[in-house]
């Protein structure tokens, strides 16, 4: 305090308003002003968090380096430094866009409003921010989570205002180890992360995909019960090849083009080198990575590290149950999978990560042999932005080989290397068309017509892509050329289709947020170290397993999002048995790796049930240090 004294006169208005800061006894800070002898600094006695929380110290982005390593704010903020005048106007271009830029496609033209209103609250009252959330999920999961979250994404520069996670960027490098310490949470149960390459059907948002990492920790809290101190959004800002971005003075990352080879590598090595050793029981979800990265990144970590990667793992368990719940409507036994023929549009980390995990499970069902194996790999078509994929490809990408098709026999269907999307599903006349390709439109008019050609009985249309705008198709198109008798599934939500006559078009959301929840709070509570297959494939069997006869009758093959909470803690039980029978089981807290194996599979629920974190205030009480 002295310092303070020394420079405020004692009938400075300032002086007065600190004054009864002080004497209402809640004010910890000194603060020196400009006095006529000129700028001093200002002495502060808070750091990180808590400087960027306080009004009267936050700088937001313009911190200067020297600044945000003085304070602990490395890592805490955004890494491009700007001036008060540009974040002035980002601010400015902001307020005056946000009418214009506030419409994706169909959905809710006030989303965008909606967003801010609850951000504000999350930034303001965690507990009531996630009471909202959970009351009223299936309103407000299109809000904080897809589609409107690929808005805020895309335009998140105007609408940052706190920060949320942290930022690690190649600027970074050498530092990381000391960096996660700025964090304020000594436990971190979950870290979802990102290096905003493809955001999801959206491209490369550079720094901006922070929004997506948010997006889907809320869900872990609001669907799992993560307790929402143990989570960690987190930014990889290894710069940005989007043009746009790369000349937008506004833009709050780094303006290079991406690191990549080793260089990236070593980016990446660190962070995870750095984040384990510091919460060595963390779960690291990986998200939106560019599919070039995102299966190489999952070879390199899998087995030395807890992670997985969402988008080809948890999106190939939702893939999985939704073609099972489709074999289900048809009326077949789920044993007559191997017998589906499948075309997919699409061959990135989500369309190969489906492919992989769906040949895994015919071939499993077929008798779990290499002969199993291999002829299950002639159900599937893939269709890429280059057409079909044949072995005649040039240049083709390893990750999709296993999946392209013999020329001759391909000769014998009439069909040829780079065929159009159309054109397979004419000859092909499949059971079920499954759409990753991130292009709005695709499976159209023309490709709906061809489907009627299908040698099902019910035929199954998933139009995965996100955000609404990149669906290959809307429900209303598909049911209007094809009839009530299909299965539709879309990754973003959409509404029932009114058919008339008192038939409803069931509109299905398959997304992963029907599994990762339940996939990183099954690991957490088992304590096993590593996210294994038999884990991914048994929180998959256990969502398929999850709708009625009756239900799955009616074309409803996934459940509603209102009962998102129940079904991640029957996923979460399911991830926890496997591990235990695995071996893998390790245990958590008091609950130990012995215990865990004499538990019955209710007893495992309970488990997981009272492990989750509900909104309720807790008594507080303050004690001095
Ligand atoms: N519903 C879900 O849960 C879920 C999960 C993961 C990803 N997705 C969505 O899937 C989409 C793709 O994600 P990704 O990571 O695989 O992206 P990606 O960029 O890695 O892959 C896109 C693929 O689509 C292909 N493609 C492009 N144009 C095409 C065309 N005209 N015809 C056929 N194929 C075409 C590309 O060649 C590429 O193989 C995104 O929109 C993403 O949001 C949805
Ligand atoms: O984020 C989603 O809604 C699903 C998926 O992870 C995606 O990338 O599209
Ligand atoms: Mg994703």
């Amino acid at each position: 305090m002295a310092i303070f004294w020394k420079h405020v006169k004692s009938s400075s208005p300032l002086l007065q308003r600190l004054k009864r800061h002080i004497t209402g006894g809640h004010y910890l800070l000194s603060r020196s002003f400009t006095t006529t002898e000129g700028h001093r600094p200002t002495i502060v006695h808070k750091r990180s968090l808590d400087i960027l929380h306080d009004p009267w110290f936050n700088k937001g982005t313009a911190f200067s380096m020297t600044e945000r390593d003085r304070l602990d704010l490395r890592g805490l903020l955004p890494p491009n430094v700007v001036s008060s005048e540009v974040q002035i106007e980002r601010f400015m271009v902001d307020l005056k866009r946000l009418e214009v830029q506030a419409r994706d496609g169909p959905s809710d033209p006030n989303a965008l409003a909606k967003w801010r209103i609850l951000n504000r609250l999350h930034d303001r009252n965690e507990t009531m921010y996630y009471k909202v959330l959970i009351a009223n999920i299936e309103e407000y999961a299109p809000i904080v989570y897809t589609p409107t979250v690929g808005l805020v994404c895309q335009n998140y520069s105007g609408l940052f205002r706190r920060p949320r996670g942290m930022y690690f960027s190649a600027e970074d490098r050498g530092e990381m180890m000391s960096m996660v310490y700025n964090w304020p949470a000594d436990q971190v149960d979950m870290i979802v992360v990102t290096d905003g390459s493809r955001i999801l059907g959206l491209g490369d948002l550079g720094v901006q995909g922070i929004g997506i990492a948010i997006g889907k920790l809320d869900l872990y809290v609001a669907a799992a019960g993560i307790n929402p101190q143990r989570v960690l959004p987190v930014m990889i800002d290894v710069g940005t090849n989007n043009t746009k971005l790369l000349e937008d003075p506004l833009y709050l990352g780094l303006q290079q083009h991406r690191l990549d080879g080793d260089e990236y590598l070593a980016v990446i090595d660190e962070f995870m080198e750095a984040v384990f050793t510091r919460w060595p029981n963390v779960i690291v979800q990986f998200e939106d990575f560019q599919s070039k990265w995102a299966f190489k990144l999952l070879q390199r970590y899998r087995t030395t590290y807890r992670m997985f990667n969402d988008d080809v793992q948890g999106t190939a368990g939702v893939a999985i149950a939704g073609l099972l719940g489709a074999v289900r409507a048809q009326g077949r036994p789920m044993i007559d999978f191997p017998k589906q023929k499948i075309v997919v549009a699409g061959a990135g980390s989500a369309g190969i990560g489906v492919l992989n995990a769906a040949r895994k499970t015919m071939a499993r069902m077929l008798g779990n042999n290499e002969f199993a194996f291999q002829s299950a790999k002639s159900q599937f078509w893939v269709v890429d932005a280059k057409g079909l994929i044949t072995e005649g490809r040039e240049d083709i990408d390893p990750d999709a080989l296993p999946f392209a098709r013999n020329l001759k026999e391909m000769d014998r269907q009439g069909l040829r290397e780079g065929a159009s999307l159309v054109e397979v599903v004419k000859q092909v006349k499949p059971d079920v068309l499954l759409g990753l390709s991130a292009v709005g439109g695709l499976f159209s008019n023309e490709v709906l017509e061809a489907l009627k050609g299908s040698t099902s009985t019910r035929p199954a249309i998933f139009a995965m892509s996100n955000p609404t705008k990149n669906a290959e198709c809307t429900p209303e198109e598909a049911f209007s050329i094809l009839g009530d008798n299909i299965i539709f599934a879309s990754g973003s939500p959409f509404s029932n289709v009114d058919l008339g006559n008192g038939h409803i078009g069931h509109c299905n959301q398959g997304n992963n947020m029907y599994l990762f929840p339940g996939i990183g709070l099954g690991t957490l509570l088992s304590g096993s170290r590593i996210v294994s297959d038999g884990m991914l494939q048994a929180a998959a069997e256990r969502l398929a397993a999850y709708m009625s006869e009756e239900e799955v009758l009616k074309g409803v093959i996934f459940p509603s999002i209102s009962r998102i909470r129940d079904i991640t803690l029957e996923v979460a039980a399911a991830v926890i048995k496997e591990a235990v029978e695995e071996d893998l089981a390790e245990g958590y807290h008091e609950m130990d790796a012995r215990e865990l194996h004499r538990l019955s599979p209710d007893e495992i629920k309970d488990y997981v049930k009272n492990n989750m974190w509900n909104p309720e205030y807790p008594t507080l009480v303050y004690r001095h240090e």
